[in-house]
């Protein structure tokens, strides 16, 4: 029959295989399992190798889904592929086929699919939703979201909470209308529709449902209609709350001073109901975002001191601690070595902003050019961190880079890109631009970091195993120990590694895998970084390690 509700909320609990994004609703991307471990991962080797075939090599962010001896994980290009789980041989793929007007804003990337009884879900970047069946790749069904002519795509990996899909969208640098959506697993049919933008009017059951929260309150005039928000990363569910967590981009034009306001709930985490799809909270990580600071990051719960809590490393730079239950605010502290935009947060959670280096209101035709720390592309981006319930630490792929960045006059016009603003990215340091860092929640304080030379672009895995994994665009897998940060095993895949490793336990040995292939918004935004990354081969593959017998 396959895996149902119950088996995909007891994903973590279960290491026999691998069912949800985020290895468990919450997101956390920890592992129980303790057979590879920090003693003996110096000895882990290739048990095979998959290839997504020659033509279609960009970047592959894809977390594979292991269940029932088979590997699903989808492709550049929205392709999805199943392999066999103890040869990698394929036995099936699917391709979406796409159309030629679709307008990703950033590579032609997909990071992973869902899984529910007899299907595999996941969405396309021409904004479809397609359920696969899982035994033969063949269509279920297969939903228009959203038109992809209006700068509408999708590149997230669906969550799946009580029979129902639930998922974001992509399109925020095209001013699109920010949504969480929910629709019936078996026939794809829509349930509910929340958009992430004041004035919105959503939907349930077919019928009218409005926000919450006064309309309009922090947009003027009209200009919530092209707003933004965008939820392209889709979304953790924790079932002690019963609460959806989405992260929402940035409203756009990215030219702040076009909408002045805070613009809710853009650049914020929303937690909703997922029977309704009703906002029952929100905290806004960048009020009046304007250096597209996004705010899609994970928002993964975790319980220390006796409380109900949850984590988001920003875009920003900073490091969010919150209630999960109610979205009240802890702490803020910052995860790089540089934020120009705001000197902390005040008690309440509200940023401490540096007026003179938000980027300045353009009198002709551009405004004054200032250098901010993060670059738009982030502190971090959409490459998941990971809980450690052994350690009690975050592990977050960050990257220390800043930007030149000024303003620009600009226009709605549906389809277009609706920025309002320029920018050069470059490094902050000559020799590192990525850093993993072992973060405690606790005190905000960094326990130790890993210097990469290019920008760390890929998810991260820690287990019980006293480890920590994730990739590098150089093409390493690497292992480092979870209390120390010593590096202690790494292995070249070829290309480089943007994709979400993951781990599970199958005929008595523990396996790892991961996906290969470079990619993403690095090469293609990055200016001064893209050019010192420009060498590094494309490539499209499943990788995936053992101890040997
Ligand atoms: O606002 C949006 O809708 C949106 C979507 C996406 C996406 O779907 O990949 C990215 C971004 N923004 C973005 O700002 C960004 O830096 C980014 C990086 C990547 C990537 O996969 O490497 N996607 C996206
Ligand atoms: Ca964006």
């Amino acid at each position: 029959a396959g895996p149902g509700d119950a088996e995909l909320m007891n994903d973590a609990a279960t290491p026999g295989d691998v069912l949800t994004y985020g290895m468990g609703p919450q997101g956390q991307r920890f592992s129980t399992l303790t057979k590879i471990n920090a003693d003996n991962v110096g000895r882990m080797v290739p048990a095979y190798t998959a290839s997504l075939g020659g033509e279609k090599q960009r970047g592959q962010e894809s977390q594979p889904i292991v269940y029932d001896g088979m590997i699903y994980v989808t492709g550049s290009y929205s392709r999805v592929f199943a392999f066999d789980a103890r040869t990698g041989e394929e036995k099936w793929q699917y391709d979406a086929r796409l159309p030629d007007g679709i307008m990703p804003c950033c590579d032609v990337v997909n990071r992973g699919a869902a899984i529910y009884g007899d299907k595999i879900i996941f969405g396309t970047l021409d904004a479809h939703l397609v359920a696969l069946n899982r035994q033969t790749g063949k269509v279920i069904w297969n939903k228009t979201l959203a038109p992809y002519d209006a700068g509408y795509s999708f590149t997230a990996a669906p969550l799946i909470v009580k029979g129902k899909v639930i998922y974001g969208n992509s399109g925020g640098e095209f001013g699109i209308v920010g949504k969480v959506e929910a629709r019936d697993v078996n026939t794809g049919e829509l349930v509910w529709s929340r958009p992430t933008v004041e004035g919105h009017v959503g939907q349930l059951n077919g019928k009218p449902s409005t926000m919450t929260g006064k309309l309009n309150a922090s947009w003027q005039g009209d200009l919530w209609k092209s707003g933004g928000g965008a939820t392209w990363l889709g979304g953790t569910y924790d079932p002690g709350t019963n609460l959806l967590y989405f992260g929402t981009g940035n409203p756009a034009p990215w030219n702040s001073h076009l909408r002045p306001g805070d613009n809710l709930y853009t650049s914020s985490t929303v937690a909703l109901d997922p029977d309704s799809g009703e906002i029952k909270w929100h905290y806004q990580t960048t009020p009046h975002d304007g250096w597209d600071f996004d705010g899609v990051n994970e928002f993964i719960p975790f319980d220390a001191g006796g409380r109900k809590l949850g984590a988001k490393a920003d875009r920003n730079g900073y490091f969010f601690v919150l209630d999960r239950t109610n979205g009240k605010f802890i702490s803020a502290n910052p995860f790089v070595s540089k934020t120009t935009w705001a000197n902390g947060f005040n008690k309440q959670g509200r940023p401490n902003f540096v007026a003179a280096n938000r980027p300045s209101a353009p009198t002709a035709e551009k405004g004054s050019t200032v250098f901010s720390a993060p670059s738009f592309l982030g502190g971090k981006n959409w490459m998941p961190m990971s809980y450690s319930k052994q350690t009690g630490m975050f592990y977050i792929p960050s990257n220390e880079w800043g930007m030149d960045i000024w303003n620009e006059p600009v226009a709605y016009k549906k389809g277009a890109a609706y920025l309002g603003a320029g920018f050069t990215i470059k490094p902050l340091y000559e020799d590192h631009i990525g850093v993993l860092r072992a973060m405690d929640p606790a005190t905000g304080k960094i326990k130790w970091e890993y210097k990469n030379k290019a920008p760390l672009w890929g998810g991260v895995l820690s287990t019980a195993g006293n480890l920590v994994f994730t990739g590098t665009p150089e093409g390493y897998l690497k292992a480092f120990d979870a209390q120390t940060g010593k590096e202690l095993w790494k292995f070249n895949t070829g290309s480089g590694v943007v994709g979400s490793p993951v781990t599970w336990e199958q005929d008595g040995q523990q396996y790892v895998a991961v996906m290969s292939g470079w990619g993403g918004a690095v090469p293609l935004w990055g200016g001064e970084v893209a050019k010192a990354v420009q060498h590094i081969n494309q490539g499209g593959s499943l990788w995936v390690f053992k101890l040997p017998s």
